[in-house]
């Protein structure tokens, strides 16, 4: 893959619930190695953005596209096993598996990178990007703190070895030394050239790892533009984001 690939495009992506239309023509791309921020108030469409993606609602249209496949109406163990991670809001770990075990239940095989490298995490590589996690490998995982619970999240998904990965509200409600964990995480991951695609709503942390943002806004994008941009863009920012 050479570093301008397109990993993701995302085309006229639309959704409902029940009656009421959530999503309307959501475009977006990310490419290798880029961490790109999907801004947004409560409500504004970022999680349905990642489930539609992930081909997980019960209505909706438009074209996925993940890595030159079209993904728009694949089921989605079959969009995981083609190496796209999803770490969903809800922390869905198995409470009565230690780390280790819940490390094991996300293992895929390893997947070819370039030039012969291949990816494949193992669970001393996620300690290391973990600390805490490589403190209590037999720890089960109702036994953990919810910023714990997280990183246990985002680990077993990389046991997937996957090429890009959505992170749905990373720091939400987690302590700072945990966000300072997942930030240096993410900056890690896209120095091996894996792209992230995070929904949030903190400026802050998006600041610090992303390279691009979108702004959602009632299921539809508002803004697209380097990270710095918008942090400079105060009429955005109030509008969209009310920061
Ligand atoms: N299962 C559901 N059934 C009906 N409506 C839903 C459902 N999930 C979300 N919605 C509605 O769809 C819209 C988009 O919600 P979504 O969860 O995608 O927003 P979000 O930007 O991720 O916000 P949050 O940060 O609160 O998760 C909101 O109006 C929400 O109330």
């Amino acid at each position: 893959m050479s570093s301008e690939k397109v990993v993701l495009s995302v085309d006229g992506l639309c959704a409902w619930y029940g009656a009421a239309q959530v999503l309307f023509d959501v475009q977006l791309e990310v490419r290798r190695g880029e961490v790109i921020a999907l801004m947004g108030r409560n409500g504004a469409g970022k999680s349905t953005t990642f489930k539609g993606i992930m081909g997980m609602l019960a209505r909706q249209q438009g074209n996925v596209r993940f890595l030159g496949h079209d993904i728009s109406r694949r089921a989605p163990h079959d969009i995981a096993r083609l190496g796209l991670g999803f770490v969903p809001e809800d922390r869905r770990i198995f409470t009565d598996l230690t780390v280790m075990e819940n490390l094991e239940v996300g293992r895929l095989p390893a997947r070819d990178w370039d030039h012969g490298e291949a990816l494949k995490w193992n669970p001393e590589q996620l300690f290391e990007l973990f600390p805490n996690l490589g403190e209590m490998p037999e720890r089960l995982g109702g036994r953990m703190s919810g910023g714990e619970q997280q990183m246990l999240t985002v680990a077993r998904t990389l046991m997937g070895n996957p090429y890009l990965v959505l992170l749905d509200e990373p720091s939400e409600g987690v302590a700072p030394l945990i966000v300072e964990q997942m930030s240096n995480m993410i900056l890690e991951l896209k120095r091996k050239g894996i792209s992230i695609l995070l929904s949030e709503q903190n400026m802050h942390f998006a600041e610090l790892v992303s390279d691009r943002a979108y702004v959602l806004e009632k299921g539809q994008i508002r803004y697209e533009g380097p990270m710095a941009d918008l942090v400079s863009n105060d009429q955005v920012r109030r509008d969209y984001l009310g920061v």
